[in-house]
C-alpha cells in the first residue's frame, strides 16, 4: 500500500510513521507539510528518526489523490477545506482531526469555532470507532477518527448503556489527559514550567468532546442524553484515564455489568476488561492500542464507577486510524500495531 501523511511533523503524525513504517502492508510513506516543503524528515528530527529520510513535500492534490490510503493529523478547521476535492476520487481518507466527526454542522461550528466542512461530505464521513463501527469503516471513503477523550469514554460507557444497566440520564465523566493531547505547539498551559507539577483543569463545561459523546450515545446506544464532561492536564506526556460515575439500573450488579464489557469485546483484541482496580494506570497502555476497562459498583451508593485507559496518541488516535486501515483492506485489527506497552 502507498500511504500519505498530511500534518506528518505533528505527534499524531511522528505516531503514524512509528507504526506504518514497521506496517508489513505499507511499502511507501510520503510525509506533507504546509510549512517545511523540502525538509529532509531526518534533518528536522535528527538522529533520533534517521530511519525516515524522506523529503517533506507540498501538498498537492495532483500528488494526494494517488496514494492508497492518506491519513491526515492536522489541526482542525484544515480538512474541512482540504478533502472535500479528494471524497470519492481514489484514496481511503482517514482523519484524525474533528472537522468531519459532527453530523450537526450547527453544533460542530459552536463547539469548535471553525467554519464547518461541506453538510455533503461531513454526511458522507463515516466515524471511526473501530470496535462499534466495523461494517461501515470497511466501505468509507472518508472515516472521521474519534477524538481521544471521545474513544477512551465510549468504548467503556456503550455496552452499560446500550444494554440498559446504567441510567444514562446522570453520567458523570472526568477525563484526565497528558500534554501531548495538546499537540506539538506548546501554549501557555502546556509549556513545561506551568504544566510540570500542576493538575490543571480546562475548558470546564465547554469541550468540543461533549457533543461528540453524546452524538455516539445516540448512534450506538440508542439514547438521548447529555452529559457533564470535564477534561484536566496532567504532568505526563501520553496517556488518558477516563473516570465515568452513573447510577446503576436497579436490580443489576457489578458481575452483570463486567460480563456485558467482556462479552462485548470478546473478539476484539486492543479492548481489555480488568477486574483488579490495583494498578490501573495509563503505563499499562503507554505506547499501544490497548484501551483497558474496570468497572466497580459502590453498593453503598449503587452508582458504578467506569475508568478507561488508553495513549491518546496511539489508541487515541495514530492507531486507531491504521486499526480502521486494516478494517478496510481486509487485514487483521492488530496488523502493524501489535506492540507491547512501555509500561516506564
Ligand atoms: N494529540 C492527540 O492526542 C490527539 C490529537 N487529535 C487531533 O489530531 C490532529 C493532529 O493532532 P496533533 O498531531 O496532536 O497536532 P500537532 O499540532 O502536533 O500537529 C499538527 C500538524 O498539522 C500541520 N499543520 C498545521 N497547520 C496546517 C495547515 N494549515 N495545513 C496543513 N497542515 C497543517 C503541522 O505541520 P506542518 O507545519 O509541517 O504542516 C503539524 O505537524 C488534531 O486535529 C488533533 O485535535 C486527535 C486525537 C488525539
Ligand atoms: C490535552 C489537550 O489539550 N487535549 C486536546 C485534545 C485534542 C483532540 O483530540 O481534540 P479534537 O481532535 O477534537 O480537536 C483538547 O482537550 O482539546
Amino acid at each position: 500500500m502507498k500511504v500519505g501523511i498530511v500534518g506528518a511533523t505533528g505527534y499524531g503524525g511522528l505516531e503514524l510513521i512509528r507504526f506504518l513504517h514497521n506496517h508489513p502492508a505499507v511499502d511507501q510513506i510520503d510525509l506533507f507539510t504546509s510549512s517545511e516543503e523540502g525538509v529532509l524528515f531526518s534533518s528536522k528530527f535528527g538522529h533520533l528518526i534517521t530511519i525516515v529520510d524522506t523529503p517533506l513535500q507540498k501538498i498537492e492534490y495532483d500528488t494526494l489523490e494517488k496514494f492508497d490510503v492518506l491519513f491526515t493529523s492536522t489541526p482542525s478547521g484544515v480538512t474541512s477545506e482540504l478533502l472535500p476535492p479528494l471524497i470519492g476520487k481514489g484514496p481511503r481518507l482517514i482523519d484524525l482531526s474533528g472537522d468531519y466527526r459532527l453530523k450537526n454542522l450547527a453544533s460542530y461550528e459552536a463547539w469548535y469555532g471553525k467554519k464547518a466542512a461541506p453538510s455533503h461530505s461531513v454526511q458522507q464521513s463515516v466515524y471511526g470507532l473501530t470496535e462499534w463501527n466495523t461494517e461501515l469503516i470497511q466501505q468509507a471513503t472518508l472515516i472521521a477518527n474519534p477524538g481521544c477523550y471521545p474513544t477512551a469514554v465510549l468504548l467503556s460507557l456503550l455496552p452499560l448503556v446500550k444494554e440498559r444497566l446504567i441510567d444514562p440520564s446522570f453520567l458523570v465523566i472526568d477525563a484526565k489527559s497528558g500534554i501531548s493531547g495538546a499537540g506539538n505547539k506548546p501554549s501557555q498551559t502546556t509549556h513545561f514550567s506551568e504544566a510540570n507539577e500542576s493538575f490543571l483543569i480546562y475548558k470546564v463545561n465547554t469541550h468540543q468532546h461533549i457533543p461528540e459523546i453524546e452524538q455516539a450515545l445516540s448512534m450506538f446506544a440508542h439514547v438521548d442524553t447529555t452529559i457533564t464532561f470535564n477534561t484536566h492536564l496532567v504532568p505526563m506526556t501520553r496517556g488518558i484515564l477516563a473516570t465515568s460515575y452513573a447510577p446503576v439500573m436497579p436490580g443489576i450488579t457489578e458481575a452483570q455489568l463486567i460480563t456485558c464489557l467482556q462479552t462485548t469485546y470478546e473478539k476484539h483484541p486492543f479492548v481489555r476488561v480488568v477486574t483488579d482496580a490495583n494498578g490501573l494506570g495509563t503505563n499499562r497502555v503507554k505506547g499501544s492500542n490497548y484501551c483497558d476497562i474496570l468497572v466497580k459498583v459502590d453498593s453503598r451508593t449503587n452508582r458504578a464507577t467506569i475508568v478507561s485507559v488508553i495513549d491518546n496518541l496511539v489508541k487515541g488516535a495514530a492507531g486507531q486510524a491504521i486499526q480502521n486501515m486494516n478494517v478496510q483492506f481486509d487485514l487483521p485489527q492488530t496488523t502493524g500495531l501489535d506492540v507491547v506497552p512501555f509500561f516506564i
